[in-house]
């Protein structure tokens, strides 16, 4: 696994404020991600989380600071990088198949159209759409569109796949699916993923690292928490699991009160050296966020 295959470095977003200067949404914020890992990031409404997931898909400029992926700094959009938005913003004229073949069609512009087809069968195949290729947007319910959104997505097999709470507008059981199915189809394809969600549940089940920040403006990205559920857990019997409350609690602690009080907290915070915490069955500890896959020295985290 590269240590640094996604690497957010000192960026810094500003709107101009109500008094004439500016409000930094964020400053000096450092995020990195190792290919085929899976991050997702939590904190309250307002602390930026759509603003990092646009920046690293290049729909949204940093006001300063750079992201590179793969070993290149992004400029812009790229097919590289595949969006998947809460709302599915589908082409409502084409069908599932003309909607996934059309971003097939944009990276590989000289395939023939069986090509097209074919490739974007197999992604259609992949999310369970089997059947419904000929249907159009509105003949399909919410759980379906979004499926269209992830075969699209991956059917241009992006290095990267940013979610931006995905998930949050279907109803439970559709949202469990498209989660089994996700979590399936990135450790089957060792898709590197980043993804917000407000649901922590849903973060303990998919993520290998879960991003904590806390409330803007002003918002810093505190911990990173290693997941220390196995990777063959299932959604089913996720809270059996000895460490499952353990993280659980800590997340929930952070969002509850620390991420409110984390700068009187922790005034001497380094951004760039973000503490990486691992949850055990005691006291969460702290290994240092370049050794975050040594065994560190255990340092108890102030709660
Ligand atoms: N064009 C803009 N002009 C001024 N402020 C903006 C603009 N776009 C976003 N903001 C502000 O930037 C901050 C971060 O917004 P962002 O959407 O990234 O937050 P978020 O954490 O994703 O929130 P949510 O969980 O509600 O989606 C918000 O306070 C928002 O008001």
């Amino acid at each position: 696994m590269t240590d640094k295959f996604i690497s957010i470095e000192a960026i810094a977003k500003r709107y101009p404020g109500a008094g004439g200067g500016e409000i930094a949404v964020f400053e000096n914020l450092w995020l990195s991600m190792g290919r085929g890992e899976f991050g997702c990031v939590i904190g309250h409404s307002g602390c930026g989380k759509t603003t990092v997931l646009n920046i690293l898909a290049g729909l949204d400029e940093p006001s300063e600071g750079t992201v590179i992926v793969d070993g290149q700094a992004i400029e812009g959009t790229s097919l590289d990088r595949a969006v998947i938005f809460q709302s599915h913003a589908l082409l409502p004229w084409r069908t599932v198949l003309g909607n996934v073949a059309y971003a097939v069609t944009s990276k590989w512009r000289d395939w023939d159209r069986a090509k097209v087809k074919a490739h974007a069968q197999t992604f259609i195949d992949l999310v369970g759409l089997t059947g419904a290729e000929h249907k159009r947007p509105s003949e399909l319910s919410g759980g379906m569109k979004q499926r269209v959104g992830i075969a699209r997505a991956l059917s241009i097999t992006p290095k990267i796949m940013l979610m931006d709470e995905p998930f949050s507008a279907l109803d439970a059981l559709t949202r469990g699916t498209l989660q089994d199915e996700v979590r399936r189809i990135c450790i089957e394809t060792g898709q590197t993923a980043f993804m917000i969600t407000h649901d922590v549940d849903e973060a303990i089940y998919l993520a290998d690292k879960i991003f904590l920040m806390t409330n803007g403006p002003g918002a810093v990205l505190a911990e990173i928490v290693e997941n220390p559920l196995p990777k063959d857990r299932g959604r089913a019997d996720l809270h059996r699991h000895p460490l499952y409350y353990a993280l659980r609690n800590h997340i929930v602690d952070f969002l509850v009160s620390r991420s409110k009080t984390f700068a009187a907290d922790v005034p001497g915070h380094d951004p760039r050296n973000v503490p990486v915490v691992r949850i055990g069955l005691n006291e969460p500890t702290i290994v240092s966020a370049s050794k975050a896959i040594e065994t560190g020295p255990a340092q108890a985290i102030a709660r």
